[in-house]
Order: structure tokens, then C-alpha cells, then sequence
């Protein structure tokens, strides 16, 4: 709930000012330029020079010119002096304090920086667009706060601030990546510009400077020759803004050194300090707003500042843009409530799992299946529900998205008296602690319900993976008994772009068994992969993208074991190939079936073509970490395509243990789950010693597996399997 508070406040304050904030943004890109600009001119004074006391400023000056009207260090960190030369000309020029020699003359500011300077300062509105620009700060700084406090909740506090970032969509993605990085720089822009703005409105305290000279008791001796005065041998020229020099030699006449936090008289025949006026805060803060909002003095600062503009450019962009597409999302129900077969009742809080959701409603509806989709939160009377699949994010620290908050009350307010059959499926992030702890949630309550009959177990998506969501919906298409085909396009997600990959080996013919066989492709453009990712392949004419695991070999190369079916498009493309053809395909890399980083010992456990991401696993098992591989084919003979490269991997040590399991022999039938049942003792020990399990292969078997392996971790670890896949100790990648 404050979340959503926080992002709407967030919304808000950008919506309201947007077009002012884009102003704002873009002449501040452009008045960017100018300290750069200034800056490239080489006008500035070395650091050298900035070290150089005023004494000697003020002598070399004396020597140089014939008078010195004043001497100024500007913004820009430029020395500009207005003289009057030898030949009797007066100037204002840039110098070199180093010898007083003149280094440029000032030119008037860029048409283009005035008009911008104006447009950016008050919209040419004169007040009224000051007071505009004024609470146009005020407004982007609360849109930095709230996008701080947003950050800290999404990753889960403010220790987590800079920790890894989820990747769901790309907006969102660099959004946050982009606001942790110029958010300092955002804060003291708009910090400033609130201070500048103020101060233009004469809003903040002010004390003017008011010297406190004894005229009748100036002194008159002891005379000092400048360079010798104290008082300018004390001060560098980096302190100074700005020196007056006394109109004539009378001696009511003085020096007057504005420094950066006060001003100094000076006595101009002795060098006695006669007045000294320390500035208020106040004035020192705008000092250093000004120099700060601008970028005056410093090419990285401007440059800076020039990156923040255009990062506010990008968060009105990606900001809207997400606006726009969790919006874009409308529930449609032909039929009623009451009349649904189906009832789908959704959790999302940005919008992703309602995507999800909204295209699993829509094809069940394209399917003739009477569906019926709401939020969580609409839960009320449902009388005549019969199959309801409950598809739910989980927010802030393991909790309830905005629109389902209010449903384990409604539940019990509202108590479903017939028999019914239930179904959850979560989407979370194992980023977080809490990976999908609200559907678990409300999947107990479902169970705990007296006339409920759970007709699914709960599957969980991690980074809202298509790959996951497919398996699921092949699931619930076999339990619904209603064909399902739900493209990427479907749900906005953009069809990957293809690159080339040449055959390297195609397993010939004669040596295939089951229709099954091994291609090897290379990347013609060096694509990075790893073995577990996916290779996408669109044929022609047809949208529809097919994905294989993939294995990468000790010689980069793609592996790829596909079983050839008879009206398979795909398959019968990929089975004509023959050795350097070239294939044109993409590799969706899936992170979530990796190879462990950290595991003492891993099992493989996959049926048919889903040993392919294996052999690559097993092949670049450089640490020697015990693998054992449970594999299940239909007779001895299915295993050789693949058997002489086990055993030479059994040899180099790289696979312990290889286990097969035989389906259709005369003699017995045996399935990977009865091997696994077998050795219950060891895959309890597995899980409890942080080992991994890895599946891969057919949905039907993963269904087989889950079972036994859900069954010996409660029987013998007394917890459910769903507590060490929570904990990332099972890996699957089914079809
Ligand atoms: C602020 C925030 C907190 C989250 N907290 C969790 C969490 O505790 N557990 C979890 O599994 N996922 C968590 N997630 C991940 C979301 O559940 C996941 O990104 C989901 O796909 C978002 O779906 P939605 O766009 O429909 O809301 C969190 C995401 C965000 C932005």
C-alpha cells in the first residue's frame, strides 16, 4: 500500500510539471554548454596562479598598467581586470595573475546562452515565471526523494540501495540504474535552484554589509608599499571574488576585497584592515548555489550537470512510457462472473503479471473456455466458481500487490460454500528474500479452505521468465484440456533479433536413432552464450518462435541434440541441414538454468533431447564438482548418440556417476523417477548438504520428478521440495 503511495506521489509530481520539468531539462542542456564553452577558451587561471597571493597580484598589476581599476576572479574561474594600459587605453581583459600579462578580451554572452538563460530562469514570464521555475525545482526535488524512497523499498531497504537490479523491462530497468547514478547531482540542482529562486523573491533572511569605517582616524602611517601590506599577503587569489581598487590617492580612499566569505577595507597607505564584514550563511549558500546550479569554473561539473539533464530527459521518457503500459493492460469479460468455468483472479502491482495473466484469459476466451478475470481484491461473492487459478506478484518485503491486498480478508468474509478447484501461480523475483511469499500465502489459505481441492501444485516465475510461463501454461492447457498457444508478441515482449550460425556437425543419418540428433553450429558473429540458454529459431512465414537448450562446448561451439518429429516444421528444417549451411537463429540466454556458480555436488536429471544443455555442463566442468547424471531414453540404443561422449567424461572425471533408465526394453520398464526413488537417501542427503538438482526434458517427466523428489524431502528432510527450490537448489528448464 505506501508503496503504491510512493509511486503515485512519484507520478504525480511528475505529471504536473512534466512539460516545465522538459524545459527546464533541455535549456539546462544547452546552458551547460556555456562554462564548457568558456572553459575550451582557455581564459582560466592555472592552479598555480590561484595559489599566488594578492600582494603579488596587486604588484605585478601596478607594473603592467598605468591604473587598475578592478580586479575580479568570475565564475568561469577567469582573471578579468579593467585597466588602463600603457598606451593610455582603458580595458577590461582577461589576464594571467602569474605576470599580468593580458590573455583575451571578453566577448559579450552567446546570443543563444541570453535567450536560453531566460527562457531557463523565468520563461520569459518575468516573475510569474520565476515563481513557475522556482516550484518547478521544488517539484523535481520531490520527484528525486520520492525515487530515492522507491529505490530503497524495491530493493529492499537503504543498505541495499546499490545492490543488483532486477531486469523485467528494460524502462524500468535503466529508470532505476540511471536515477541511483545522477540522483546527487539531480538533488543539487534542484536544491539550488530552490535556494536561487528564494532568494530572487527575497524570501530568505538577508543582511546587508554595512562598513564600519572611522573616518576622522584613518591612518596615515606607517607607508607600506602594497606588496608588503599584511593583510594581501594573507589571502590567495582562490578566496577572492573580486578587488576594488581606491578611485584616487586620497586617503579616504581604499582597497575593497570581496572574498568568498567576507569582504575586507583596506587602509591604501598603510594596508591596516579598517573594516572586516564576515558574510551570513546566507549569502555564502548562494555563492555556492550559483556556482553549483551552473557549472561556472568546473568542465566535469558542467559536464555532470549536462548528464543529470539528460537523465531527467530519459525519466520523463521511460517514466511515462511504463505509465503508459501498465495501463495499457484493460480487462475484458464477455461473461459474467457467475457464468465462468474458469476464474482468474490477478495480483500485480506494475503491471507484468497482469500482462501475463490478461493473454492466459484471452486465449482461454479464443478457446471457447468461459473465463473470467479480475484483481484479488474484487474477490466478493462468487457463487457458481468452479476452477479458480489465482496468478499473483509479491511486493515490498514478501507482501500482497496493491490490488490484492485486501483478499485473505475477503476470503473469509466472503466463504465459498461449493466444492472447487484451485490453482496458484506466483510471480516474484528470487532477488528477494521473500521469493513468492504471497502466493504461498495464498495458496495456504486456498488449502486450508474446507471445499477446496488444490487441482494444480503452485509453480513460481522468477523474473517473469517466458520460458517458466510456458511451462506453466502447458501444465494448465493439459488440466484445462484447452490447447493454449501464447506467443512473446502476445505479450508485448519483442521477437529477438537473429544472427548467422554455420553447421559445423549434424549427426549423419545412418547413426541416428529415435529420430534424434546432434547439431554443432558457430556463431558467425561471436555470440556469447552458455550452455543451459536457448537458441530461437522463427521459420519462415511463421511467428511463432521454437526454443532449444543449448550446450556450449570446450570450443565455443553450439550444441544442440533435437528429436525430429514428423510434422515438425523446426524439426524437419534443422534435420535437412547438412555440414556448412547456415542457420539463421538467436540465443535467448536463460540465466535461470545456469550451471551452479557455488555447488559441492550436482545432479542432471533430464529424459531424451534434454540431455543437451548437460553435455556442455559436464564438458566445462573445469572444477571436477561431482555430477551425476540421471538420464532416461527408450532402450540402450537411444543412448548412443550420446554415450561415447559420456564416457570419455566419466574418464576425465568431469561426471561422476551416469544412471540410465530405460522405458521400453522386453525385459523391465523403468522411468528417471523410479532410479531417483531408489536413491532417496542420497538426494536427501543432496539437498540437505546445499547440493543441486538440474532438470531438463519433457513436462510429463519434470511432473513424475517433482513428485518422488517432493515426496523423499518430506519424508525424510520434513520440509516440501518448494523450500529448497525457494533456496535455488533446483533448476528446470521443461517443455
Ligand atoms: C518493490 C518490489 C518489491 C518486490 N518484492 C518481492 C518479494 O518480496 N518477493 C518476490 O518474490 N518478488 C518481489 N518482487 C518482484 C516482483 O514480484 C516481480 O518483479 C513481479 O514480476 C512483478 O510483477 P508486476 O509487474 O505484475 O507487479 C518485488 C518487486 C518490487 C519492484
Amino acid at each position: 500500500m505506501t508503496l503504491s503511495i510512493w509511486r503515485y506521489s512519484h507520478l504525480g509530481f511528475a505529471l504536473s510539471f512534466s512539460v516545465f520539468i522538459l524545459l527546464a531539462s533541455i535549456t539546462g542542456i544547452i546552458l551547460a554548454f556555456e562554462p564548457i564553452n568558456e572553459q575550451v577558451e582557455n581564459h582560466h587561471i592555472s592552479s598555480v596562479a590561484k595559489e599566488q597571493t594578492v600582494a603579488n597580484t596587486i604588484a605585478v598589476l601596478k607594473k603592467e598598467y598605468i591604473e587598475v581599476v578592478s580586479f575580479e576572479i568570475n565564475t568561469h574561474n577567469q582573471a578579468l581586470a579593467d585597466v588602463v594600459t600603457k598606451d593610455g587605453e582603458n580595458k577590461q581583459v582577461f589576464i594571467n595573475p602569474i605576470n599580468g600579462k593580458i590573455i583575451g578580451i571578453p566577448k559579450d554572452t552567446h546570443p543563444i546562452f541570453k535567450w536560453t538563460t531566460n527562457l531557463h530562469r523565468s520563461l520569459f514570464l518575468k516573475k510569474t515565471g520565476r515563481f513557475i521555475v522556482g516550484l518547478c525545482s521544488l517539484f523535481l526535488c520531490l520527484i528525486a526523494i520520492t525515487g530515492i524512497i522507491l529505490i530503497c523499498k524495491r530493493q529492499g531497504g537503504v543498505l541495499q540501495f546499490f545492490s543488483k537490479i532486477v531486469k523485467e523491462n528494460s524502462n524500468q530497468y535503466f529508470h532505476i540504474i540511471l536515477g541511483r547514478w545522477s540522483l546527487i547531482p539531480i538533488l543539487i540542482l534542484t536544491l539550488t535552484g530552490i535556494y536561487l529562486s528564494l532568494e530572487k523573491f527575497s524570501l530568505l533572511p538577508e543582511k546587508t554589509i554595512n562598513y564600519q569605517i572611522d573616518f576622522d582616524n584613518i591612518k596615515a602611517e606607517p607607508k607600506t608599499e602594497v606588496e608588503n601590506f599584511i593583510a594581501f599577503k594573507n589571502i590567495q587569489l582562490k578566496d577572492v571574488k573580486q578587488i576594488e581598487f581606491p578611485f584616487s590617492d586620497n586617503i579616504e580612499d581604499y582597497y575593497t576585497l570581496y572574498l568568498t566569505n567576507k569582504e575586507l577595507v583596506i587602509n591604501q597607505i598603510t594596508g591596516e584592515v579598517i573594516s572586516e564584514e564576515v558574510y551570513p550563511l546566507s549569502k555564502l549558500i548562494s555563492y555556492y548555489s550559483l556556482i553549483l546550479h551552473t557549472g561556472h569554473g568546473s568542465i566535469l561539473w558542467s559536464l555532470i550537470l549536462l548528464l543529470a539533464c539528460l537523465g531527467i530527459l530519459y525519466f520523463l521518457y521511460s517514466g511515462f512510457a511504463m505509465t503508459l503500459s501498465r495501463k495499457s493492460t484493460k480487462i475484458k469479460n464477455p461473461i459474467k462472473r457467475n457464468q465462468a468455468e474458469i476464474t482468474l483472479l490477478v495480483g500485480s502491482e506494475g503491471g507484468t503479471t497482469l500482462n501475463y495473466a490478461n493473454a492466459f484469459h484471452q486465449e482461454l476466451l479464443k478457446n471457447n473456455a468461459k473465463s473470467y478475470l479480475t484483481h484479488l481484491n474484487k474477490f466478493g461473492n462468487f457463487t457458481s466458481l468452479k476452477k479458480l487459478i489465482v496468478i499473483t506478484a509479491t511486493y515490498g518485503d514478501g507482501e500482497a500487490p496493491s490490488n490484492a491486498n485486501k483478499f485473505l480478508e475477503l476470503i473469509k468474509k466472503h466463504p465459498i460454500q461449493q466444492e472447487f478447484e484451485f490453482s496458484v501461480l506466483g510471480f516474484g523475483s528470487r532477488a528477494y528474500q521473500h521469493f513468492c511469499k504471497f502466493a504461498y500465502d495464498v495458496q495456504e489459505t486456498l488449502q486450508q479452505l474446507p471445499n477446496s481441492k488444490e487441482a494444480l501444485k503452485i509453480n513460481t516465475i522468477n523474473n517473469a521468465s517466458f520460458e517458466a510461463y510456458t511451462e506453466w501454461l502447458n501444465e494448465v492447457s493439459n488440466y484445462l484440456d484447452v490447447k493454449l498457444n501464447i506467443q512473446k508478441k502476445d505479450l508485448g515482449i519483442k521477437k529477438m533479433k537473429t544472427s548467422s550460425f554455420k553447421v559445423l556437425n549434424i549427426t549423419s543419418k545412418e547413426k541416428q536413432v529415435d529420430n534424434t540428433f546432434l547439431l554443432e553450429l558457430s556463431s558467425l558473429t561471436n555470440k556469447k552464450f552458455n550452455s543451459g540458454d536457448l537458441l530461437a529459431i522463427y521459420p519462415k512465414n511463421d511467428d511463432r518462435e521454437r526454443l532449444y537448450s543449448i550446450s556450449k562446448t570446450r570450443s565455443n561451439s553450439l550444441l544442440v541434440s533435437v528429436k525430429r518429429h514428423q510434422l515438425g516444421i523446426v524439426s524437419n528444417l534443422l534435420h535437412q541441414l547438412e555440414k556448412a549451411d547456415i542457420l539463421d537463429a538467436a540465443i535467448v540466454p536463460n540465466k535461470e538454468f545456469h550451471f551452479p556458480k557455488k555447488a559441492n555436488k550436482v545432479v542432471c536429471i533430464a529424459t531424451g533431447t534434454g540431455i543437451g544443455p548437460f553435455l556442455g555442463m559436464i564438458e566445462n566442468n573445469q572444477k571436477n564438482i561431482p555430477i551425476d547424471l540421471f538420464w532416461g531414453g527408450r532402450n540402450e540404443a537411444s543412448f548412443s548418440i550420446y554415450k561415447d561422449f559420456i564416457l570419455k567424461q566419466q574418464s576425465n572425471r568431469k561426471l561422476k556417476n551416469i544412471f540410465t533408465a530405460y522405458s521400453r526394453t522386453s525385459t523391465t520398464k523403468t522411468y528417471v523417477q523410479d532410479l531417483i526413488q531408489q536413491q532417496d537417501t542420497a538426494f536427501a542427503e543432496l539437498l540437505e548438504n546445499k547440493g543441486v538438482i538440474m532438470i531438463c526434458g519433457s513436462v510429463a517427466m519434470q511432473k513424475e520428478v517433482l513428485k518422488v523428489l517432493d515426496s523423499i524431502c518430506k519424508e525424510e528432510l520434513k520440509k516440501p521440495l518448494s523450500y529448497y527450490e525457494n533456496k535455488g537448489q533446483l533448476l528446470m528448464d521443461c517443455y
